[in-house]
């Protein structure tokens, strides 16, 4: 009998957990707030991230890493990515040596620049034949209103990718296997950032044109980063790289796409991430997407202007004709170099 652990009951975190128990999985949700997991396991709905989806009684909530963890065929980790390290080290202790771990959250480790699967690496033992990331346009409420879904589970061994395949399938999600790990987690990672612009697009109705070309250039600008970081090129046309990039820069569901649209009507980045409990992780992606391309010696001008907007109150009106009046460059150049010098 298959059972399942999920770490972490936000918006992503609770739609995982309820696909694995509709599958007649017994699911144990985790959450960090003790009173707020007594309050959603008394209710049986997520009332903060997921209202109105009703849980199965194969769902159980908990704040107790033990129950969560503890004899689980798989866990999957869905915590803020700059919470992954510490939620990790706090439930090693209950973690069974043949358990399944797999990464849902998509972000960069600060200071480490690590991706979430080699902070995996670096705190679980014997990991590399057990851990996995799950990546791809996976706009949580679709999901849980059961919306037909793609995504990719990317991991070192193929057997692995494909026994979570198995578990993580229903008629509605569709999981595509990769052995490209580190491809699809920074194609899942880096989008945020290209959201948070598409969305300051929207918000200064600067139309589909503008939208269009910044999402192209936004997957040059990723394409370009993931392949000197070791990502295979074509994952960045898959699931995890314009699937993903073309459903959180289309959608106004998308919370990165929000802050964007925010920002360009004046509201301060400080006042907005404060107004919210969700997490839009392309504002820390940014930063840590700028040291690494800085490692790689890649350019990134999507990244770094929009590091101004965040970081030193640039105006985003100001930054489009810095971005409209770049040298003129062939398409290709820069990706070709890359491909060319990169390990992918
Ligand atoms: N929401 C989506 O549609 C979606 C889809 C795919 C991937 N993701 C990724 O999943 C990750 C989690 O996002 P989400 O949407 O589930 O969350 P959310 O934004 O809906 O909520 C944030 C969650 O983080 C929890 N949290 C805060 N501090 C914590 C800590 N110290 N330890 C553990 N948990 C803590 C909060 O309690 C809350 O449950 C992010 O990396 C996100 O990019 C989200
Ligand atoms: O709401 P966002 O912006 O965190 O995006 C959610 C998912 O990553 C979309 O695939």
């Amino acid at each position: 009998m298959n059972t399942m652990g999920v770490i972490g009951s936000g918006a992503w975190g609770t739609t995982l957990a309820l696909l694995l128990a509709k599958k007649g999985y017994a699911t144990t949700l985790w959450e960090h707030h003790a009173d707020r997991a007594l309050e959603t396991q008394r209710r049986r709905e997520n009332t903060e991230f997921l209202p109105g989806i009703h849980f199965p009684l194969t769902l159980q909530v908990t704040s107790s890493l033990e129950q969560a963890v503890a004899g689980k065929t798989m866990i999957l980790m869905v915590t803020p990515s700059q919470k992954m390290r510490e939620n990790l080290r706090s439930l090693l202790p209950f973690l069974a040596p043949e358990t399944l771990v797999v990464n849902a959250s998509k972000g960069i480790e600060l200071d480490t620049l690590k991706r979430m699967t080699e902070v995996l690496e670096e705190e679980i033992p014997n990991a590399r034949a057990r851990i996995a990331t799950l990546s791809g346009p996976n706009l949580s409420s679709e999901v849980a209103q059961e919306k037909p879904t793609g995504a990719v589970v990317a991991a070192l061994v193929p057997e692995v990718a494909i026994q979570i395949r198995t578990l993580l399938t229903t008629h509605y999600f569709r999981v595509y296997t990769s052995t490209d790990v580190p491809g699809v987690e920074l194609g899942g990672a880096l989008k945020n950032i290209i959201a948070i612009g598409a969305g300051i697009i929207d918000g200064l109705e600067f139309g589909e044109n503008a939208k269009a070309a910044f999402i192209t250039r936004g997957l040059a600008e990723i394409s370009r980063l993931g392949i000197a970081a070791g990502a295979n090129p074509l994952t960045f046309l898959g699931m995890a790289g314009i699937g993903d990039l073309v459903a959180t820069c289309a959608s106004p569901l998308s919370r990165n796409q929000q802050l964007g649209r925010r920002l360009a009507r004046g509201e301060k980045l400080t006042e907005i991430l404060q107004s919210t409990h969700s997490i839009a992780e392309g504002v820390t992606t940014t930063r840590a997407a700028l040291q690494l391309a800085a490692r790689y010696q890649v350019e990134m001008p999507i990244a770094e202007l929009l590091g101004q907007i965040f970081f030193d109150e640039l105006d985003p009106l100001k930054a489009v004709p810095e971005l409209m009046l770049r040298d003129p460059k062939g398409e290709l150049e820069g990706i070709m170099s890359a491909w060319v010098g990169g390990k992918g």
